[in-house]
């Protein structure tokens, strides 16, 4: 294969990845606060389309993993939540703190809903991830089967957000978890609290929805 069949290729593509990432957030930040000039946005949209060919000249298929990426390792550089790869990603960054998971992030304009506040499927997203993180965590990973989310008060853009999430109860193959948004300045003024119900796959589930993946997969 290729350029990154070394480990020192391998990092120096995901590095590569990430700086492709953070330009990419730049240029939607950039591109969704605009009042330039209307001839400027067309002139930025060509050089844009002009700069992206050579991207699309090698691309990989719906099943093929991307080559910088580790599955079963959990690297996912193109995780539209926490991938430094992903154009989308605001990007959530998650550790671990005992048997909490916390998160963190700050949302741009690209996220916004109502006027200067995130939309109310951005806090679910990243609720979602939060909660699936905190199931792989503790050792249960499973599929989001089910996800309340209960919208106390609006959440600012360009504000550092605390996000946390836990397992809160493990019932066979079923898993409930629990999360909260808040800002990082006030971590105990609840802004948006989520219950997700996630289920560990059965092995036939797993190979059903994943065995195309897996098969090809590194
Ligand atoms: C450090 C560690 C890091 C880890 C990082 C990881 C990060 C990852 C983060 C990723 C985060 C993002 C994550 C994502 O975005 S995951 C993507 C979004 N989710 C999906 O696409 C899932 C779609 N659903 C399915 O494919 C099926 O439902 C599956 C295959 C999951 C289960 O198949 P099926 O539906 O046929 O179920 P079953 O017959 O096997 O039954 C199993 C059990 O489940 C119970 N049940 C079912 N539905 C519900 C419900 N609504 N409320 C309560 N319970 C429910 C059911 O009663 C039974 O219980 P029991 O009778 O056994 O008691």
């Amino acid at each position: 294969m290729s350029e990154i069949e070394n480990g020192q290729g391998l990092q120096a593509r995901r590095a590569a990845i990430t700086d492709l990432g953070d330009a990419l957030r730049l240029l939607i930040e950039q591109a969704t606060a605009t009042e330039a000039p209307t001839a400027d946005l067309l002139r930025a949209a060509a050089l844009i389309r002009q700069a992206g060919a050579p991207l699309g000249e090698r691309a990989r298929g719906r099943f093929e993993t991307a080559s910088a990426d580790d599955l079963l390792g959990g690297v996912r550089l193109y995780n539209p939540v926490t991938g430094g790869g992903s154009a989308f990603a605001p990007p959530l960054e998650i550790h671990r703190d005992g048997d909490v998971a916390v998160g963190s992030c700050t949302l741009g304009r690209a996220f916004e809903g109502p006027p200067s506040f995130a939309h109310g499927g951005v806090s679910a997203m990243l609720l979602d991830q939060m909660l699936g993180y905190a199931c792989g965590m503790s050792g249960h990973p499973g599929m989001t089967v089910q996800l309340d989310t209960a919208y106390r008060q609006p959440v600012p853009l360009y504000t550092p957000l605390r996000l946390t999430a836990r397992v809160a109860a493990v019932d066979r193959r079923v898993i409930t978890a629990t999360g909260t948004i808040a800002t990082a300045e006030d971590p105990a003024s609840i802004l948006v609290r989520a219950t997700g119900t996630f289920v560990a796959l059965l092995p036939e589930q797993a190979q059903r929805l994943f065995g195309p993946v897996m098969g090809r997969g590194r």
